[in-house]
């Protein structure tokens, strides 16, 4: 029997043809996806979902999806999707994370032209009749500064339109490298310069809970009276009722969004603000970008539901049939590697060195490769995945490094990996037992033997004596429960690392505690 594929809204009906073209069955019915009970009541039919972003993926709809094998985003963001539940579900999500970034960032650069020179206002009162020539003064973009929060797909195709607009760029993006900056031409700078520097503001970062309200009242207050602030990113990066505020003191000289903390936005506080601007989430909404993302979901989904080939999925590794039960966990090693290194790394990343021992030298480490460099890059990037890290990890220019050798040390085989960033190198090695559960066994040269478990406490420290007593206590009087333990150091008295996995989040006022102990160096929460 064909596979069954329900597209749940307003894709291109390009979409429609690939799937019948190549023999899937499919229901295009554009407007389910926004009748929560009517899509609860059908999904349990469909062996695929092709989504835009009304549709929401809720736990109870995959709850109710009982022959669902993918989601099919089309487009880049997947807020829309419980990604958890699909992958402990086994559902596939994937996206087209490049088919609509032109269009996204022409989109920007429209609205900040828009709100520059009061477009929408001035359009609505020429049509009015008033011709009211003296009320709309403008402002000019050429020689001035637009401040670039994130620097990936978007970011980087903003700021080269910008850049031929005459503007100077600067950008604050974590991730990016000097020399990735150099080749984009602009000046990669902090969050406080760039707040400083910034005659126009435009965020093209994905909603984290290092981005949320990355721009409020307090980054508002040291930005340059009368400068704008454009969002085609998310809804929920700006805090709304600040820039609200901020556009009737006149401090703000306008703002353009096309995201809202709530959409559909109905009602908003920032409606009816002076020179406020705003589309209802059309950035990726040009006829060549709709055609390109629903004709990649479709052949992606074709290409998974017919051959079991997978793209651009978030939640699970390219890799063969054959190869998977070798690999699997090697797979789930070398992307808790790439996590844990990535997680302890504030700096932008140079370089990704694999060193692979023993019996896993002979697997496919390409996929073991682009499993460390997920890891890697996921913190800071939403939409990376086995088949997209090694080129954003190539884009960003983060050089890598893989070398293969016979076995050495105590252990039959192992992976380790290093970052090499801009002021030091981190090495994390790590194995597979014979139960198959992946294990770190080195930390900065540090001998231990640790599971990583979903929340982890990881503390570097002088080995004195009183330390392990007093985390105990710091965790036992928080109510945070201690899973396991492990320790290593280099010798007695010298450096020594603490894994700890706990049952829960350790709350920030007992990290800032332990943080402060005299002989601490870093304490940092991972999850995984
Ligand atoms: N309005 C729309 O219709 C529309 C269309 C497409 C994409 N989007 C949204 O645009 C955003 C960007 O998409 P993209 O494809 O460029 O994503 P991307 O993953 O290519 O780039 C995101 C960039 O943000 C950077 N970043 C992450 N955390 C950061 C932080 N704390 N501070 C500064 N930078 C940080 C990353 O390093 C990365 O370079 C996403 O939120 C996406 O969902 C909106
Ligand atoms: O599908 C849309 O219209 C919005 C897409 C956009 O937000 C994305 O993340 O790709």
């Amino acid at each position: 029997m064909a596979p069954k594929v329900l597209i749940s809204d307003k894709l291109s009906p390009a979409a429609v043809q690939i799937f019948k073209d190549r023999g899937i069955d499919v229901d295009f019915q554009p407007d389910l996806g926004k009748d929560k009970e009517k899509l609860l009541a059908a999904i349990g039919d469909y062996d695929g979902l092709a989504i835009r972003s009304a549709t929401k993926v809720t736990e109870k709809i995959i709850a109710a999806a009982d022959n669902l094998k993918v989601i099919g985003r089309a487009g880049i963001g997947v807020d829309n999707v419980d990604i958890p539940h699909a992958t402990a579900r086994g559902i596939i999500v994937m996206n087209t994370p490049f088919g609509n970034a032109i269009t996204t960032a022409e989109h920007a650069i429209a609205m900040m032209f828009s709100a520059a020179r009061q477009i929408p206002a001035a359009d609505a009162s020429t049509q009015a009749g008033k011709w009211e020539k003296s009320r709309f003064m403008g402002k000019e973009i050429t020689a001035k500064t637009l401040g670039l929060i994130g620097c990936g797909n978007i970011g980087s195709i903003v700021a080269d339109r910008a850049i031929g607009l005459k503007m100077k760029v600067v950008a604050f993006d974590p991730f990016l490298t000097p020399e990735r900056a150099v080749v984009l031409g602009v000046e990669k700078v902090e969050l406080d310069e760039l707040l400083r520097r910034a005659d126009f503001l435009t965020l093209h970062t994905p909603l984290t809970d290092k981005t949320r309200n990355i721009i409020d009242a307090a980054a508002i207050e040291k930005m340059k009276p009368g400068a704008f602030i454009i969002n085609c990113a998310r809804g929920g990066l700006v805090d709304e009722a600040a820039v609200r505020a901020a556009l009737d003191e006149g401090k703000l000289g306008g703002a353009a969004f096309d995201v809202f903390v709530q959409e559909p936005a109905k009602e908003n506080t920032l409606f009816g603000a002076p020179n406020f601007v705003s589309t209802p989430h059309l950035g990726a909404s040009t006829s060549e970008a709709q055609e390109n993302v629903a004709l990649q979901v479709a052949e992606q989904m074709c290409d998974f539901l017919l051959e079991g080939a997978v793209s651009n999925a978030l939640n699970m590794p390219s890799i063969s049939a054959e190869e998977a039960p070798k690999l699997t966990p090697f797979v789930q090693l070398a992307e808790q590697l790439g996590s844990f290194a990535g997680q302890l790394t504030e700096s932008g990343i140079k370089k990704v060195r694999l060193e692979y021992a023993g019996a896993v030298a002979d697997l496919n480490t390409k996929a073991l490769t682009s499993a460390a460099l997920t890891g890697v890059l996921t913190p800071l990037l939403q939409t990376v995945n086995m088949v997209s890290a090694p080129v954003v990890a190539r884009e960003r220019g983060i050089e890598v490094e893989e070398i293969r050798r016979e076995k050495k040390g105590a252990y039959e085989t192992y992976i380790r990996l290093t970052l090499v960033t801009e002021h030091q190198e981190r090495s994390v090695a790590g194995t597979v037992f014979a139960d198959g559960k992946p294990r770190i066994i080195q930390v900065k040269g540090i001998n231990m033997e640790a599971e990583l478990g979903a929340h982890m406490l990881y503390v570097t420290n002088e080995d004195k004596p009183g330390f392990i007593g007093h985390l105990g206590m710091e965790l036992g009087s928080a109510g945070v429960n201690i899973a396991t333990f492990n320790l290593g150091r280099i010798a007695a008295g010298q450096d020594a690392i603490c894994l700890v996995e706990v049952d829960g989040k350790v709350p920030q006022e007992v990290m800032d505690r332990l943080a402060a102990v005299s002989h601490v160096k870093q304490v940092k929460s991972l999850s995984f």
